[in-house]
């Protein structure tokens, strides 16, 4: 509780101010949505993707939404920072920040990533923070009747670009039904899946999640994405599983078909050692992932862009933090993207509109869940000419569905998942599947 805590957490005493309201209960509750079979470097997806949903109530009768990621380890660090904030003020996020730290001061900080292990050495405090602070956010915007881009500094655009996320993927999960989309297991199938991509929204950036196949592969696919689409600009993101010499012969391979390469190799080191031999752009949403990645990276010239992703940035305000070093620093800003449903959207699209400096189209899961696999009153977020329209109603704009909250969790008990496992997934359909780093 506030009052007790602060006493520990705080050197000197807060200021005597009266809050606005304070916060009288949190609820944070892990839901699961479908999810097709797409590949990547550690394995394949799960049927069920997992998320932990976060209500959060004042004593002033408003609520403000947080989503993040559904490991159980992370839930339970939720529920921990949840105890916390009770009686805290919503708007001082400074004091919110605090005390989601001191809840986990005696973390071993272990697990509950929820991104397959893909990315890992995150901060674990601004990991647990985000959900809290785009909540806050969130009521702020309700109380004060302004959208949350008005409160991160006001939107700069009025809608945020976003890039067609393409997979190689099987045609259906085993022992179930094919999906709308497909298999896409070489060039000509992502190809056709990238065809549905800009037809069905109008995608003007094209993204294609690499590390799955030989590099020559991915090169040819990506060749063949260039001669079907060619001005649409196209990434390539093998998730760090190639050596530096592959990922020089591929960067120059594809210098003139590639807007940027995503990761070609896992540390700082080895993508410096890449971008010193290629003209690519190199962006990184894994060997940069925490605000102490940042000097090494810029030390090394390892990255030009970054992915923030405000998941694992700490929330929203962090994550202008980010966009002040890049604007300092000359680095540019795309964005990162796991599965996600609505509120994660909608945070997304804010701080895209709200930050100058994120400026190519953003990474999004949105198009592969189910329309119905939402927590959200539907209508609101839809993407369109491969852009979505900033929300303009107050808060994040989007509002609570508590029986689709019901529903979602029920999903989440019967999945029987606890924790996401792409790599376990893909073993128990292919036992001779191992982890490789770096694979080619
Ligand atoms: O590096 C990336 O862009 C990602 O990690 C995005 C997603 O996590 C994606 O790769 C996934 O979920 O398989
Ligand atoms: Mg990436």
């Amino acid at each position: 509780m506030l009052d007790a805590t602060t006493q520990q957490v705080f050197s000197q005493d807060l200021p005597d101010q009266q809050p606005f309201c304070r916060i009288q209960k949190i609820e944070v509750t892990p839901v699961a949505f479908a999810d097709p079979p797409l590949l990547n470097s550690v394995g394949v997806h799960e049927p069920y993707a997992l998320r932990a949903i976060i209500v959060v109530h004042t004593d002033s009768g408003h609520y403000g939404l947080g989503e993040t990621y559904g490991d159980e380890v992370h839930v339970n660090r939720l529920r921990r920072a949840a105890e916390e904030l009770i009686n805290a003020d919503p708007f001082n996020l400074n004091v919110i920040s605090r005390l989601v730290s001191a809840s986990l001061r005696q973390d071993d900080g272990q697990g509950g990533h929820g991104t397959g292990g893909m990315v890992t050495t995150t901060s674990l405090d601004d990991r647990v923070l985000s959900a809290f602070n785009v909540a806050c956010l969130d009521i702020q915007g309700k109380i004060l009747g302004l959208p949350v881009s008005t409160l991160l500094g006001g939107a700069v655009r009025e809608h945020v670009d976003f890039s067609g996320y393409l997979f190689y993927k099987w045609a259906a999960h085993p022992g179930q039904e094919p999906d709308k989309w497909g298999p896409a297991e070489d060039p000509a199938g992502i190809v056709a899946q990238a065809r549905i991509m800009v037809n069905d929204y109008g995608f003007r950036a094209l993204k294609l999640k690499g590390g799955v196949f030989p590099p020559d592969q991915e090169a040819a696919a990506i060749e063949a994405l260039h001669k079907e689409f060619p001005d649409i600009p196209l990434r390539l993101d093998p998730n760090g599983v190639w050596s530096v010499p592959t990922a020089i012969n591929v960067g120059h391979r594809l210098e003139s078909s590639l807007e940027y390469l995503e990761d070609p190799c896992l540390s700082i080191a080895d993508n410096a050692a890449v971008r010193a031999e290629i003209s690519l752009p190199i962006a990184t949403n894994m060997c940069v992932v925490s605000f102490a990645d940042l000097p090494p990276a810029m030390d090394a010239k390892a990255i030009d862009i970054v992915l923030s992703d405000h998941h694992f940035w700490g929330g929203l305000s962090r994550s202008k933090l980010l966009s002040g070093f890049a604007e300092t620093f000359g680095l540019r800003l795309s964005m990162h993207s796991n599965s996600h449903l609505g509120i994660s959207f909608a945070a997304m699209i804010h701080l895209a509109a709200a930050t100058e400096n994120i400026d190519y189209a953003c990474d999004t899961h949105w198009p592969w869940k189910r329309q119905e696999d939402d927590v959200i009153v539907p209508g609101v977020l839809s993407i369109q000419e491969g852009r979505v329209k900033v929300p303009t109603a107050p808060g994040l704009g989007i509002e609570l569905d508590p029986q689709a909250l019901e529903r979602m969790h029920q999903q989440y008990l019967d999945s029987g998942l606890r924790q996401r496992n792409d790599t376990g997934y893909m073993q128990s359909i292919d036992p001779s599947y191992e982890l490789k780093s770096p694979r080619w």
